[in-house]
C-alpha cells in the first residue's frame, strides 16, 4: 500500500515535467516558481509533499506548519537546504535526484578551470569595454599542471575524467573512495595535508556537513602554492569567506571561479567583494542550471512521489535521504 499523495506544492523553479508526470497521475500540483518564506508557512499546510531546488529553506518551522506533509523531494542533489533531522523526526521522508545534474555542475567546473587558466572573463570584459589587452591576459597551460579535487563523488570523479584528458594530473581527496576506486577516473588519492603545497588548482565537490563546513580557511590557504587558484561548484560554507578574500588581496589565491555563496542572493558586503575582486569569475549557482539536468531532476522526483503512492510503477530508485518511509 502507497502513501496517501493527493497535492504537492512544487517550487523554486522546479521544471514543468516534474508537474506533467504527476498530474497524469491524478495528484495535483499548486507550483510557485518563487516563494517567500511566509508564503510557504502558509501555504504548505495544504499539501501533503513539497517539491523545492536550492533556493527555499526547509526548516524545522516549515515541517511543522506542514500539517499533513509526508514527503519533501529535492529536485537535486544537496539537501542542505532542508532540516533532514527535523523531517525525520516527525516522520516525514526526504527524498533526492543525487546523480540527475551531476554532468551538468561537472562541466560547469571544467569550463570555470579553462576560463580561469585563460583569463577568458576579465579579456572578453576588457573588449567589450573597447581595450584591445593581449599581454595583460596572457593565461597559463593546464597540460602538466596539478588539479586538486576535493569529494570524489559523482561530479568529482566526471571532473577527474575530463580533466586528466587535459593533461593535468589529478590529485584528490575523499575519504570514502579507495585508491583502487581513484585509480579508475585516473586520479591519486591522497591525504589533505599532501594536496595543498602540491595543487595549482583546487576544486570542491563535498556536500556541506559540519565537518566540510569551511573547509577552505586561513590554515588550509596558507600551506597552498601562492597563487593557487580555487573553484567552489560545490557549496558556499565550504569556504570561510573572510580569510578566503584576505588570501585574494594577498595573492596567496591568485585567482577564483565560485558558482555557490555562503548566502544565496549574496548580500553580505565582505561576499560582495570577493565576487568584485578582479581575480574571481563568479557565477548565480548554475551548476544545474541546464536544461538536460532540470528535465532529470524533475523527472526523478516525479516517478519517485509516484512510485511512493503506487509502488512499482516507475524503475526511478527511491533516493531516500531519511528511513522513515518505510517504518
Ligand atoms: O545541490 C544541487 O543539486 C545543486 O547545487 C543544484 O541546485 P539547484 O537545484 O538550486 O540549481
Amino acid at each position: 500500500m502507497g502513501l496517501d499523495i493527493k497535492s504537492v506544492l512544487i517550487v523554486d523553479g522546479v521544471g514543468s515535467n516534474c508537474a506533467d508526470i504527476l498530474n497524469s497521475h491524478n495528484i495535483q500540483v499548486t507550483t510557485k516558481a518563487k516563494i517567500s518564506k511566509d508564503e510557504l508557512l502558509k501555504e504548505i499546510s495544504n499539501h501533503d509533499a513539497l517539491v523545492v531546488r536550492s533556493a527555499s529553506q526547509v526548516t524545522k518551522e516549515v515541517l511543522e506548519a506542514g500539517k499533513k506533509l509526508k514527503v519533501v523531494g529535492r529536485a537535486g542533489a544537496g539537501v542542505d537546504n532542508i532540516d533532514v533531522a527535523a523531517a525525520g523526526s516527525r516522520g516525514i521522508g526526504v527524498i533526492n535526484a543525487p546523480g540527475a545534474n551531476a554532468m551538468s555542475a561537472c562541466e560547469l567546473t571544467c569550463g570555470l578551470i579553462l576560463a580561469l587558466a585563460r583569463h577568458v572573463v576579465p579579456a572578453a570584459a576588457a573588449l567589450r569595454a573597447g581595450k584591445w589587452e593581449r599581454t595583460q591576459h596572457t593565461g597559463t597551460e593546464l597540460n602538466g599542471k596539478t588539479l586538486a579535487i576535493l569529494g570524489l563523488g559523482r561530479v568529482g570523479r566526471e571532473v577527474a575524467i575530463r580533466m586528466n584528458a587535459f593533461g593535468m594530473k589529478v590529485i584528490g581527496f575523499d575519504p570514502f573512495v579507495t585508491s583502487e576506486q581513484c585509480e579508475q577516473f585516473h586520479t591519486s588519492k591522497m591525504e589533505l595535508d599532501e594536496i595543498w603545497p602540491l595543487a595549482d588548482y583546487i576544486t570542491l565537490h563535498t556536500p556541506l556537513i559540519e565537518s566540510t563546513r569551511n573547509f577552505i580557511n586561513s590554515n588550509s590557504l596558507k600551506r597552498c602554492k601562492k597563487g593557487v587558484k580555487i573553484i567552489n561548484v560545490g557549496r558556499g560554507g565550504l569556504i570561510n569567506e573572510k580569510d578566503f578574500l584576505e588570501a585574494l588581496q594577498s595573492q596567496q589565491v591568485g585567482g577564483a571561479a565560485l558558482d555557490v555563496f555562503e548566502q544565496e542572493p549574496p548580500t553580505d558586503p565582505l561576499t560582495l567583494e570577493i565576487i568584485k575582486h578582479p581575480a574571481v569569475v563568479a557565477t548565480p549557482h548554475l551548476g544545474a542550471s541546464t536544461k538536460e539536468a532540470q528535465v532529470r531532476v524533475g523527472q526523478e522526483i516525479a516517478e519517485q512521489l509516484v512510485n511512493l503512492v503506487k509502488p512499482g510503477t516507475y524503475s526511478t530508485p527511491l533516493a531516500e535521504v531519511t528511513r522513515v518511509l518505510s517504518k
